[in-house]
């Protein structure tokens, strides 16, 4: 066995390969926990992103062996680095300055003239985020999680070749592996992306000066946050979407006041309408050339910074499934079972690299179920009620099915809907864009789908999940005593409305 004097860590439980010299390696900082270079873990998580990491966490205080190799060099995967942490820090700012310099003088606060400081709005972003992963380092050494800065890849079923961010190579033993490698930015056919002027997420979250026009190439999650961002910031945003509608499979009637709602913001929409490709301008610009969906007459539109936001794929590159015969599906996802096995009984996989929405919740649901029935017990997702959530202002969050999902399958159903305009406290901040909309059965009232517009929106929907996942029905909520004055009076007369009718509208 290998041992570094001059640190707290012993090469752990590595059987080392070959360590060209003998400083310590670059995951120094984790706790000495195995002692011998043999000795066979209980689990090894691929990925630290929200789905590996609580995974990890789980297994350890379930008292199994854990080890997580991470080669991204922080914690925390896509979420934290260039995800959902990165963004939300954006989008909160932006949101203060556009409303510092709109809408404080009609609440009577004057505060004179508003100015940008993009470096050090961009700096509290940073700030959030290392904040935050390096919190997760915290955990492991708190839970006692081995933690390996480099990129693992299978050997055989039992065994992971870590290449260290430092250069050192070396095997992993375990009895589980987890697969959690999530996903990256789906390229564009023919567009290539510099992260400078032709963007994905990572280069939109990092722009160090405000585009004068951005284009955004698809109007899902990613195109509207990070597009609203621009926009409060300065940019005339265009968002072209392929479908006739925003929000990427919302309820229609959502997808509509969503549409009309950020259209009175300043957002172009050309829905319906393809990307054919790019070409660079004369002046160093960007032209996206588009078409409508049907075909006509091309048109381009000029941009300082395109954004490219047409969906995220699963990501398994150097991962050496061909050394265990995993085999990926169409879309690349890596195929599980309900108890999330891999074709490989030993090794499971969770988060966005298999089935399912691509959300961090979701990833750290299934961690925490995979870990259980790794460990002789039981999972627990209910795929039926994760929410989703879109961070702009207003939001817009929902779970269950959508009116047009539920049409479709043929069950009858009455909806209930209350606006934010009729809501006391909405009206009170004067920020009352936005309803609820509540869907239950005919039959038995039980809660099939919630949707909400409005201003905390993304917490409003937890009451929402509640409710569907212990089977509650519209009149459950309605009869349930909600604070007074509170945006969650709307959720309740939605409810009120669904199965009777609402006081207040
Ligand atoms: C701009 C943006 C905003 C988002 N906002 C939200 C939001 O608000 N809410 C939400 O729920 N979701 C959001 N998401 C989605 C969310 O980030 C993902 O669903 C989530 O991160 C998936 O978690 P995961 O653990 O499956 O994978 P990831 O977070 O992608 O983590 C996988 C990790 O595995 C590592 N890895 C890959 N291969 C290897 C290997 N061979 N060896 C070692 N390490 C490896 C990668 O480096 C990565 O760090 C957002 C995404 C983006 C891009
Ligand atoms: N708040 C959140 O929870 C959050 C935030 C950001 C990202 N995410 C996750 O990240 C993932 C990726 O986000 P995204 O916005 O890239 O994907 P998305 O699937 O949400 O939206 C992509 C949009 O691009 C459109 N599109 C696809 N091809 C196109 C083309 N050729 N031309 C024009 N439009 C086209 C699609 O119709 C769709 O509307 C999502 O699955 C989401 O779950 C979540």
């Amino acid at each position: 066995m290998l041992r570094l004097a001059s640190t707290k860590t012993p090469l752990a439980q590595i059987a080392t390969r070959h360590v060209p010299t003998l400083r310590a390696p670059a995951f120094t900082s984790m706790p000495r926990l195995y002692s011998t270079a043999t000795e066979e873990l209980d689990l090894v998580v691929i990925g630290g992103g929200p789905g590996g990491y609580v995974a990890a966490i789980k297994a350890a205080q379930l008292g199994l062996k854990t080890a997580c190799v991470e080669k991204r060099g922080t914690l925390g995967g896509t979420c934290l680095n260039v995800g959902c942490i990165p963004s939300k820090a954006m989008l909160n700012n932006s949101h203060i300055y556009h409303q510092t310099q709109h809408d404080l003088k009609t609440r009577g606060i004057d505060v004179g003239s508003v100015a940008l400081n993009l470096p050090v709005m961009l700096k509290a972003k940073s700030t959030a985020v290392s904040g935050l992963t390096k919190g997760i380092e915290g955990l492991f050494k708190k839970n006692k999680v081995a933690y390996h800065k480099g990129a693992g890849k299978f050997l055989n079923a039992n065994e992971i070749e870590v290449t260290g961010n430092d250069g050192t190579v070396s095997t992993l033993k375990a009895k589980n592996i987890l697969i959690a490698t999530g996903s990256v930015p789906s390229g564009f056919p023919g567009i290539e992306i510099d992260e400078k002027k032709i963007v994905t997420s990572t280069g939109a979250l990092d722009l160090q000066e405000v585009p004068k026009k951005m284009v955004v190439i698809g109007a899902g999650v990613i195109g509207l946050e990070l597009g609203s961002v621009w926009q409060r910031l300065g940019a005339e945003v265009t968002v072209v979407e392929y479908l006739g509608a925003i929000g990427a499979g919302m309820d229609s009637d959502m997808a509509k006041a969503f549409h009309r709602t950020l259209s009175k913001q300043g957002f172009k929409f050309k829905l319906s309408t393809k990307v054919i490709g790019t070409e660079q301008l004369a002046d160093g610009r960007v032209g996206v050339k588009v078409e409508a969906a049907k075909g006509g007459n091309a048109e381009t539109l000029e941009a300082d910074v395109v954004l490219v936001s047409i969906g995220r794929k699963p990501y398994t590159e150097g991962l050496g499934l061909e050394n265990v015969g995993i085999q990926v599906d169409e879309r690349g996802r890596i195929p599980i079972d309900s108890e999330f096995r891999t074709s490989v009984p030993n090794i499971r996989c969770i988060g966005d690299v298999t089935y399912g929405a691509m959300l961090a919740h979701k990833a750290e649901e299934e961690g925490i179920a995979a870990v259980e029935y790794m460990n002789g017990g039981h999972g627990h997702v209910n795929y039926d009620v994760i929410p989703s959530v879109i961070y702009t202002h207003p939001e817009v969050a929902w779970c269950g099915k959508s009116e047009d999902e539920i049409k479709k399958s043929g069950v009858s159903y009455n909806v209930g809907t209350f606006p934010f305009a009729a809501n006391s406290r909405a009206r009170t901040n004067a920020d009352s864009e936005g309803m609820v909309k509540m869907i239950s059965d005919k039959e038995t009232d039980r809660i099939l789908g919630i949707h909400i517009m409005g201003p905390n929106a993304g917490e409003m929907i937890a009451e929402g999940v509640l409710a569907m996942e212990y089977g509650a029905s519209s009149e459950d909520i309605a009869r349930t005593c909600h604070a007074h004055p509170t945006l969650s009076e709307a959720f309740k007369e939605a409810a009120m409305a669904t199965h009777d009718k609402p006081i207040h509208f």
